[in-house]
């Protein structure tokens, strides 16, 4: 019968579009065209034969990039590193992180540690070991470094599936439960299953963590780090240090896998393949899914016409991807932070559709192998299994594959031909193509939360406003969520995602009092500010060069203040800086609550701060005034608007980041040397290796794209700001003396280096502001504060939720132990179950 079933099909093959060569066999029903060059992949365990990424053509330097090594012996390695090794000693680049680093609160402004820090112990949470892993990397003890990134990982994927398997297995209990009542009153069917899912899950994963450092919740921010693979960034270079280059190599072919697009990775990946010892067909893809391997599988049997074998690793690969794909969804199904306090209704729908749009992500993201996009990439199974069937004289599920397939993609021409061959054929009948149930089912749910989504998308849009002043609300930030926009400025927004808390709940300022403690050096500092600038009266705009009188005088007038005595880059020795007199008044300066007796901070100390957040929840308990509380955001407003002005930045495309009120106080009895620092030189967005690179990257504030100092007082000695050209202060470029009005801006990177002069009397008082052109990195205590004081402005209450969300942010900012806050996730609990269920 099978022999007559292959002469009937040689006889009547449909004609096809298909290249004949490329056929095991010209006529016959075939896959679609594009699966000609499948991907070679393995997972884990397995070598990789040959792949997408190993591209020579990629890997080698072309001429063209040849003169873009920075490095004249190109077997140096590439770009900025960290500082070298004794094994080169002129190599000034090595395989680099990543630019956008793992979120993270930067550690003290002081140098590395000279002596390795004390061997972790053994039992860590995930973060904790990335920490410890980055800080090796900080203070360059590589092996320390290689071994703590590797039990981040372990620990993070300890983690990862814990949650995962609890979540599906007790989603599975929880459907297949016998309900308390037969019939499925209002959706009550749906509310037992969640009700005996949450129970299962709150049991399956005291169990799964019991003894574990890790902690059943991470911060997003957290799990963010990991999910990019930033511990993969960190651990290449690691490797690389330690001479374990065939591991570093892996390690970039990891994250390139994830990422085929990293340019520093490609950079890199090239520049490990040319080395010698690396084996190009021994790469691993440290987190491949196990379908990977299967498919390559797959498709090299079907390309050797081993039929057997195709469908065998095809079918598998199918099982898995599925699988693959439902973890993905059920790792969707974290906590979500709405971050005010919904109806009932609201809530659900809210996370559901967070989780929603998680998920729709996950076919797309699984269907990239070792960095390759592969379209339609579960059909794809069924293109060649119907085929592979079809060779083995399985014609019945030859028509079942090919049946999925159309289920899947329905307007597929060739395999609508295929069918019509296949129904020519003797025994074939029309019920054989009914596609198979997991399929329908899949195809189904998919086509429904498509709908939901487009749906959402479409309905939830509301007339925006285009007020460029107003600061960006938070669903015109975080798109996840249900996105709400028509909200007026001070009401509670549809909050859509915990971005924004978390991601401004990492300190964003220096710890200082750390800061005072480091000492350095300088000399030779020149003030060209001399502390007698001729202050020039509000009439003499005359003073400004030309392209800029405008503005300034618009903004003055905006402000109904006199801007004067600009000082420029040339005046200032160095780029993009300048600095500006008239910000703000005497009697502005002098409130009480900035450097007066009723100041919110304890005299004793060296350095004081409040953040904007603080302030606002200090008026909220009457310790402060609400006209101060508004002085902080009206200044700290101008601020902003000069910096925009001077760097010539749309005012809607730069946002604080951070703002601060800090003042530094001479220590009483304490005698200084005018040659101490007060704040050691430092540029405010990267972090300065020792060998001189400025990394972009964790532990620096990265995003930090402007600085602004608004300062507040001239009472005190000492505490000049300086631009300095090195990090050791032996080439001042100028120096600026604070006092009431007197703004410094510049932007913030290692183009200005700066640092603070000891305070030796008194106490000198600043206003401290950060920007940024990343909306993500949007200050959320702005965000709040401006909730409270419009609410009191309307002679409301302020919202319970969001003074709750000031105190949790001032807490933070309060934190000593900065960096182990980021890692202890109190922000994510599972509330449904911590009031009723505290037990095992
Ligand atoms: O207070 C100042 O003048 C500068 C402070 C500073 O550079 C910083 O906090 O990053
Ligand atoms: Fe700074």
């Amino acid at each position: 019968a099978q022999d007559g079933d292959a002469a009937a099909a040689a006889a009547a093959a449909p004609a096809t579009t298909q290249d004949a060569d490329d056929q095991p066999q010209e006529d016959k029903p075939h896959p679609g065209d594009d699966v000609q060059s499948p991907p070679r992949v393995e997972d884990a365990e397995e070598d990789v034969r040959d792949n997408e990424l190993l591209d020579t053509e990629e890997a080698e330097p072309t001429p063209e990039d040849a003169d873009d090594e920075v490095a004249v012996d190109s077997s140096a390695p590439p770009v900025t590193s960290p500082p070298p090794t004794s094994e080169a000693p002129d190599e000034d680049s090595t395989p680099v992180a990543a630019e956008s680093s793992p979120a993270s609160p930067p550690p003290p402004e002081v140098s590395p540690p000279e002596v390795p820090p004390p061997e972790p112990a053994w039992n860590r949470s995930a973060p904790d070991w990335f920490k410890l892993g980055v800080d090796a990397y900080l203070s360059e003890h590589w092996d320390q470094c290689s071994r703590a990134l590797e039990n981040a990982i372990v620990e993070w994927h300890f983690f990862r599936r814990a949650n995962i398997d609890c979540r599906m297995r007790c989603g599975e209990e929880a459907r297949r439960a016998a309900p308390l009542y037969p019939e499925d009153v209002e959706h009550l069917h749906f509310v037992e299953e969640m009700v005996r899912a949450t129970l299962c899950i709150l049991k399956c994963k005291r169990r799964a963590f019991r003894g574990h450092a890790t902690p059943d919740a991470l911060p997003s921010a957290v799990q963010r780090t990991f999910r990019n693979l930033k511990p993969y960034e960190y651990l290449q270079l690691c490797y690389y240090q330690t001479k374990q280059t065939q591991k570093a190599a892996s390690a970039v072919f990891t994250i390139l896998s994830h990422d085929p697009e990293n340019e520093i990775m490609r950079h890199n990946f090239k520049y490990y393949l040319e080395k010698p010892e690396i084996d190009a067909n021994n790469l691993v893809n440290y987190e491949a899914e196990k379908f990977v391997s299967l498919f390559s599988q797959g498709t090299d049997a079907y390309y050797a016409e081993e039929y057997d074998v195709a469908v065998t690793n095809m079918e598998a690969s199918i099982k898995e991807f599925l699988k693959a794909n439902d973890e993905c969804r059920a790792d969707c199904e974290g906590p979500f932070d709405q971050g005010w306090l919904p109806d009932f209704t609201s809530s659900i729908a809210n996370h559901f559709v967070y989780c929603l749009k998680c998920k729709a992500k996950c076919q797309s993201k699984l269907s990239r192998l070792n960095g390759e996009k592969y379209d339609d990439f579960l059909a794809k199974h069924f293109d060649y299994l119907q085929y592979a069937y079809y060779k083995q004289g399985n014609l019945k599920k030859a028509c079942t594959a090919a049946g999925t397939y159309l289920m899947i993609l329905p307007a597929d021409t060739t395999m609508l031909e295929n069918v019509q061959y296949y129904k020519s054929l003797p025994k074939v009948d029309d019920t054989m193509f009914q596609p198979r149930p997991d399929i329908v089912k899949f195809v189904k749910r998919q086509s429904y939360e498509d709908n939901l989504l487009t749906y959402i998308a479409d309905e939830f849009v509301f007339e925006e406003k285009d007020d460029t002043n107003e600061i960006p609300s938070a669903e015109e930030i975080y798109k996840d969520g249900i996105r709400v926009t028509p909200i007026k400025k001070g009401t509670i927004k549809v909050l859509t995602e915990t971005k924004v808390q978390e991601d401004n709940v990492i300190p964003d300022v220096p710890n200082n009092t750390q800061a005072q403690e480091t000492i350095g050096q300088h000399q030779d500092v020149q003030d060209v500010s001399n502390g007698s600038q001729k202050e020039m009266a509000s009439n003499s705009e005359t003073y400004f060069d030309t392209n800029l009188q405008g503005l300034l005088a618009q903004l003055t007038s905006a402000i109904h203040r006199p801007l004067y005595n600009l000082k420029k880059e040339d005046e200032l020795g160095g780029v993009n800086r300048f600095v500006i007199d008239g910000l703000a008044e005497k009697t502005e300066c002098e409130r009480d609550g900035y450097n007066g007796n009723k100041s919110p901070h304890s005299p004793q100390e060296t350095f004081e701060g409040v953040t904007l957040g603080k302030a606002a929840l200090m008026m909220n308990f009457n310790l402060i005034e609400r006209s101060i509380l508004q002085l902080f955001l009206n200044l700290s407003e101008r601020g902003k608007n000069i910096i925009a002005s001077y760097f010539r930045i749309p005012q809607k495309d730069l946002y604080f980041s951070y703002t601060h009120l800090v003042c530094r106080s001479a220590k009483p009895g304490k005698s200084f040397n005018s040659s101490q620092f007060s704040h050691e030189i430092h540029a405010d967005n990267c972090w300065m290796l020792r060998d001189g690179d400025c990394v972009k990257a964790y532990p620096a504030y990265y995003w930090r794209d402007y600085s602004a100092l608004l300062y507040l007082n001239d009472n005190f000695k000492g505490g000049d700001f300086f631009f300095s050209a090195d990090m050791n202060g032996n080439h001042i470029q100028s120096s600026i003396q604070p006092k009431c009005g007197r703004l410094v801006g510049f932007s913030a990177g290692i183009e200005n280096l700066h640092g603070v002069n000891a305070v030796e009397q008194g106490s000198r008082c600043a206003l401290a502001l950060w920007f940024t052109l990343s909306p993500e990195r949007a200050e959320w205590g702005r965000f709040l504060t401006e909730q409270v004081i419009t609410d009191i402005e309307n002679g409301k209450e302020p919202k319970q939720d969001v003074l709750q969300n000031l105190r949790k942010l001032v807490q933070f900012d309060l934190g000593k132990a900065q960096s182990q806050m980021l890692y202890k996730s109190s922000d994510h609990e599972d509330t449904l179950i911590s009031d009723s269920y505290q037990d095992n």
